[in-house]
């Protein structure tokens, strides 16, 4: 799978391209059925699997205000979509030229000159182009008159309710980390550097890695069960986000403590995946409650992260 980081160094060769464009945050099972359907056209047009996406999101630019964290980095993106079998993922550095392109002008310029297009797929809430005018009415309409295949897909559900990257940022936005990895493809992961903090967690036995630097969103505030990955090893790990209201510290922190491990990794990145909520946190009356509580959510961790 190739990473470009500009139409221009896309190749445009005799090799053509199946399409997908979205924003593809997360890469969900929605986004799953979409790249299968690419891959089958792919594969019938002899064809590229390719995926047109927006480095930074529309809204990032258009209203930044509203801009909510994004749920992956565009590097972790790129590789998601690779494990679905996408052989190129275009990440459009998206500016305001691009933005104001009328739906046509974004047809003509992008999808077929400069992508190449025989192939199309795109969800039933696909919109495009400037003021989002652009439909899949409009895009059936276009591809018909150029000879490019399209699919438009029935909207895949969950309980009753369209996937959708939003649906996900809520429930990792809530601390329902459980449910956001049912609807993702792999469980809900950020990134970040270790830095050092009041060295409390280390005399109370649990030391910890505080996370800094988290460029996408935060799950809320509570204690979890997860995966960290550090020098390219994954470890178990309990996560406490939130403040420390037992020793009346109330900065909201990232903490991991990763199991069965003692070394130094200040100043190292890392990557922390959520695979299940434990509890709220909580104030404790005295540092021995809250070690008593420690080795309970440890072995609850341990009991989860077992089967996962
Ligand atoms: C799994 C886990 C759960 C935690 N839960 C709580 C909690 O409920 N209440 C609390 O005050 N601190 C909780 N802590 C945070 C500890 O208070 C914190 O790790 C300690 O203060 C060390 O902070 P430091 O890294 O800044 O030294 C938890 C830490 C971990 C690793
Ligand atoms: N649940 C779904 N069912 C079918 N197609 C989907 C689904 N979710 C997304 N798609 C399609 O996948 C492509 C990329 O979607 P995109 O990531 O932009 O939207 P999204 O997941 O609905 O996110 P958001 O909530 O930010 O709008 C689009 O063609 C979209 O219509």
């Amino acid at each position: 799978m190739k990473l470009y980081h500009s139409l221009d160094d896309f190749p445009i060769s005799d090799r053509r391209s199946a399409l997908t464009i979205g924003n593809f945050d997360g890469v969900h099972r929605g986004h799953c059925v979409v790249i299968d359907e690419l891959k089958r056209l792919a594969t019938k047009h002899d064809a590229m699997a390719v995926v047109f996406t927006f480095e930074p999101h529309p809204v990032r630019i258009l209203k930044p205000e509203a801009a909510p964290p994004p749920l992956t980095w565009i590097d972790r993106k790129a590789k998601l979509l690779a494990e679905l079998g996408v052989d190129a993922v275009i990440a459009y550095p998206t500016d305001l030229s691009l933005l104001s392109l009328t739906y046509q002008g974004f047809f003509d310029q992008i999808i077929k000159q400069k992508v190449n297009a025989c192939a199309m797929v795109e969800g039933p809430n696909f919109h495009f182009g400037k003021g989002r005018a652009g439909t899949p009415e409009k895009l059936a309409g276009l591809c018909r008159d150029n000879d490019i295949e399209l699919t438009i897909l029935d909207p895949s559900i969950d309980g009753g309710e369209y996937i959708s990257s939003s649906r996900i940022r809520n429930l990792v936005r809530d601390g329902n980390v459980d449910k956001a990895r049912e609807m993702l493809t792999r469980p809900y992961r950020i990134r970040g550097m270790v830095t050092h903090g009041a060295a409390r967690g280390r005399q109370i036995g649990f030391p910890t890695a505080n996370v800094d630097a988290i460029d996408t969103l935060i799950p809320a505030n509570g204690v979890y069960a997860g995966r960290a990955t550090v020098d390219r090893k994954s470890h178990w790990a309990a996560i406490h986000i939130g403040p420390n209201p037992t020793f009346g510290d109330r900065m909201s922190k990232v903490e991991v403590h990763i199991l069965d491990f003692d070394q130094s990794i200040y100043g190292m990145p890392i990557e922390v995946d959520f695979i299940s909520r434990l509890r709220d946190i909580c104030e404790f009356d005295s540092p021995e409650k809250l070690k008593s509580q420690l080795n309970n959510d440890i072995a609850d961790a341990r009991k989860i992260l077992r089967t996962h």
